[in-house]
């Protein structure tokens, strides 16, 4: 997608989450949902307050953390190679299904209002993210690397290649953005095509993995024998003409290590599906929370975080640690576990 991001641009999209988004030709929203529009999660997410942003239309003149009614509290960039279904998330958290629709009038940034835990939060979601071509210039892409309060890094679970890319693009964030503590959430998508599957979550390879990973991604096994997907094995529970189905690709690396030691946060959704999409958003929110709360308070961030978890966790979290002491793979699953959760720091 190509993006005029003109700085300074004042632009009327630049609004509170629930007012309508004036489209050319076509009718303010209302503050009703439409209807075949899903929601985005169950709970959490308030109808009608969702919008959809035209190409210049954000700017990193607007806060994270602005107070100012008229800016968008968050925005949360989109990373990862082209076909990952960065956009189909974004559609998704707008609670759009007519992609055509959007994409008739070029928009790459859907702001919404979510209320997690209680209370709401403002994103401003930004697809713009473009691959690099050869003597391009790369102004687009940092300022992308640099307008976010949050990043959503998204490969395909059926790609390796964007699982190598997703990871270089976190060494990138990292460079750039080296001083900032500021929320990263790797993002493997179309989880429902299970035999396709060439990066896994967990599982044998964690093992034999992990211990090779570092420095992450470079000693990821990065070439390994690729069982190339025929297709057909894409549809869960599909065979070939004659009935057989295709034994399923092999797991082929190991993202929630990568997460891991990349010291993100990790989440496999299905955009199609809408399959944990909720759920990333919400974690997106609870990360930026966690990490204002923590600057509020002046103390480390985890601190603050520690007295809000109920004693269960707190508890189970202690038992991990003392456990942890005495085995190192244990301690590296309880590691890799808190990557799953995104409402911890
Ligand atoms: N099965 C499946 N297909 C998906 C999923 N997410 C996206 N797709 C499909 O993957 C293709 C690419 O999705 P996009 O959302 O356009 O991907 P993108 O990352 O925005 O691609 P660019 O706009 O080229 O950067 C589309 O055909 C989507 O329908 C998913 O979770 N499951």
């Amino acid at each position: 997608m190509t993006l005029n991001t003109q700085r300074g641009s004042k632009s009327p999209l630049r609004r509170r989450a629930s007012t309508p988004l004036p489209r050319p030709g076509a009718p303010a929203a209302t503050a009703q949902t439409e209807p075949g529009h899903p929601q985005l999660g169950y709970s959490s997410s308030e109808p009608g307050g969702r919008a959809a942003a035209p190409r210049g239309s954000w700017s990193s003149e607007s806060s994270g953390s602005s107070s100012g009614c008229w800016e968008p509290q968050y925005r949360v960039v989109l990373l990862g190679d082209p076909g990952v279904g960065k956009t189909s998330l974004a559609n998704a958290f707008a609670g759009v299904q007519e992609r055509d629709l959007l994409e008739q009038h070029g928009e790459v940034a859907y702001e919404r209002t979510l209320s997690v835990d209680g209370e709401e939060t403002t994103l401003l979601v930004i697809d713009a993210w473009e691959p690099e071509r050869r003597g391009e210039e790369s102004w687009h892409r940092s300022h992308c690397l640099q307008v976010g309060n949050a990043y959503v890094i998204v490969y395909s679970i059926t790609d390796h290649g964007s699982f190598e890319s997703a990871a270089e693009l976190r060494i990138q964030l990292r460079s750039m953005r080296q001083a900032e503590d500021i929320p990263i959430i790797l993002v493997g998508n179309k989880s429902d095509l299970v035999r396709c599957r060439e990066v896994s979550v967990e599982g044998k390879s964690l093992q034999n993995h992990v211990p090779s990973l570092s420095p992450c991604p470079v000693s990821v096994p990065v070439s390994p024998p690729r069982v190339p997907c025929r297709g057909f094995c894409c549809a869960p529970g599909a065979g070939d003409a004659s009935g057989a189905v295709p034994p399923p690709c092999p797991p082929l690396a190991e993202a929630r290590a990568c997460a891991m030691m990349f010291d993100c946060k990790f989440i496999e959704t299905s955009a199609a599906l809408q399959h944990n999409v909720a759920e990333l958003f919400e974690g997106v929110v609870r990360q930026l929370r966690l990490r204002l709360e923590g600057k509020e308070a002046g103390a480390h961030p985890a601190s603050v975080h520690r007295r809000k978890e109920s004693l269960t966790k707190r508890a189970r979290r202690f038992l991990d640690r003392l456990v942890a002491r005495n085995s190192s793979k244990v301690a590296l699953k309880v590691r890799s576990k808190s990557c799953h959760d995104l409402s911890v720091l």
